[in-house]
């Protein structure tokens, strides 16, 4: 699976004391990462190692966090994070993108997913499976993404959005989606699937039909 950073961490807990998860056949990516050391309190890998990953028993050669060596060279960081794809896809897929199991998203007050943000070039990128960005305007500023093909050839992409701040662009992500959101954007190609987890706060102005689940 990979997995985004932001608010979406906190929701994981969730899965803490399950006992039908099976951790050791667990591997996590990180669907995007702010170039920052690992141990900054912006990485994502941080972010998500302080809140599941140190809680649960996933082994450690099975999370792939991004390579800190790199952080000058945001084209060798991208293709040694390509290159860790190509490793771990190589002997399951044929396909041209690494297909995984589930992609779990959050979207931003701003309707950005992972690190493509609205109105940014990269929405259309069409080749790379990993990009970067020096001028996001959120910070960080530099980042690198998973790209749409990567995103949108997932098995399963479950988003989740909480919290009035997210109210209006969940609105316009589900009930808009010719506006181009980048979270509008997420559409897996057959047979994938797309979940969306909201609250009441968040979903209170989308007219999408929704399916209530109660965990
Ligand atoms: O910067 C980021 O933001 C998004 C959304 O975060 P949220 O805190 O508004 O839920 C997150 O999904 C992404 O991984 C992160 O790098």
């Amino acid at each position: 699976m990979a997995v985004s950073g932001g608010s979406l961490a906190k929701q994981l807990h969730g899965l803490l004391g399950n006992k039908v998860v099976r951790w050791d056949k667990w591997h996590v990516f990180f669907v995007d990462e702010r170039v920052v050391p690992l141990d900054n309190e912006d990485s994502n890998y941080h972010l998500i190692q302080t809140e599941l990953l140190s809680k649960v028993p996933i082994p450690s050669q099975n999370v792939h966090p991004i390579d800190a060596d790199l952080l000058d060279d945001l084209d060798e960081l991208c293709d040694s994070y390509e290159k860790e794809l190509i490793t771990e896809f190589a002997n399951r897929e044929t396909a041209r993108f690494p297909v995984f199991d589930l992609i779990l998203l959050g979207m931003g007050p701003d309707g950005h997913t992972a690190s493509l943000f609205p109105n940014h070039e990269l929405l259309t990128e069409s080749d790379r499976w990993v990009a970067w960005i020096d001028d996001s305007p959120k910070d960080p500023p530099a980042r690198i993404t998973f790209t749409y093909p990567v995103i949108n050839h997932a098995h399963k992409c479950a988003f989740v959005a909480t919290g009035v701040e997210k109210q209006e662009m969940l609105h316009v992500t589900l009930d808009q989606p010719e506006q181009g959101l980048p979270s509008s954007r997420v559409r897996p190609v057959q047979p994938g699937l797309l979940y969306w987890f909201v609250d009441d706060a968040a979903a209170a102005k989308t007219e999408y039909p929704q399916t209530p689940f109660k965990l």
